[in-house]
């Protein structure tokens, strides 16, 4: 459970983000983080990986504030971060190895994960010879041989085409159906949202949030009543927030 008390971030440029932010995201859940561009939906994400710190406030992750490099949470920006002159193996096993894993180990959880990502067979590929899908497949697979247990995406798909942006967030919901994670996701896309989420938190320019439990669409199924009933709420949402005045950023 992450849990989010009173927070207050500004960037040391001056740019005021957060002000008394209190939030939570329950464990195990697929989390989808939507809000207009410049809301703040980064730095959240940054905030709970670690990378950034709360200037006031609190930020809990499993009781204890989140740390820069904590094992089991996986960052998978959009950029993939992935290391060209290393083959997709060897991309995968680089955390292992600094976390000191066998050769045994390497190879069986690296298996595992190829064939669970349909990346069996591109193993001695370099990302520079691997689609756009292909490289965030292994940027998801190089995250998940170290078995996370939260995993923070940042438009992961945005850059895909829409066959390829599908079939990859089933592989994110058959990821998050076989193990135990909480996920959570930024995207733009309404869709998306009501697609993949059990909650969404739709953020506005106040750095506000607001929570709506995803009960109508049932995951996985892009033709249902359910499925264009949360598109509905969440753009509903979505324009209500966009309509308040942008009073609380300086
Ligand atoms: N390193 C930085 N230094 C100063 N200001 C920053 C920095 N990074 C982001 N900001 C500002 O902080 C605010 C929140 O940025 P953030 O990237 O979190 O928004 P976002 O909701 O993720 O935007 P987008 O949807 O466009 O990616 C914006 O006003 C942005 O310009």
């Amino acid at each position: 459970m992450i849990h989010i008390r009173d927070l207050d971030f500004d960037y040391s440029s001056g740019q005021r983000v957060f002000r008394g932010l209190s939030h939570s995201f329950e464990a195990g859940k697929l989390h989808v983080v939507i809000g207009p561009s410049g809301c703040g939906k980064t730095t959240l994400l940054y905030l709970i990986a670690g990378l950034l710190s709360a200037k006031r406030g609190g930020l809990l992750l499993n009781g204890e504030a989140p740390q820069r490099g904590r094992e089991k949470t996986a960052v998978i920006l959009q950029e993939y971060g992935l290391f060209p002159w290393k083959t997709v193996c060897e991309n995968m096993a680089l955390g292992l190895r600094l976390r000191g894993f066998s050769r045994t180990e390497r190879a069986f959880r690296i298996d595992r994960v190829l064939g669970e990502l349909g990346l069996g067979g591109k193993e001695k590929s370099y990302p520079a010879k691997l689609s756009g899908g292909e490289k965030q497949r292994l940027a998801v697979g190089r995250s998940l041989v170290l078995d996370p247990d939260l995993m923070l995406l940042d438009e992961p798909f945005s850059s895909l085409d829409a066959m390829t942006r599908e079939q990859l967030q089933d592989y994110l919901l058959a990821v998050h159906r076989e193990r135990a994670m909480t996920i959570i996701l930024v995207t733009h896309s309404i869709e998306e949202a009501a697609y993949l989420s059990d909650e969404i938190h739709v953020m506005d320019m106040q750095g506000g949030i607001t929570r709506i439990s995803n009960t109508s669409s049932r995951a996985g199924d892009r033709k249902s009543g359910g499925f264009f009933s949360s598109c509905v709420e969440i753009r509903n949402t979505l324009e209500s927030i966009t309509a308040k005045p942008a009073g609380g950023r300086i």
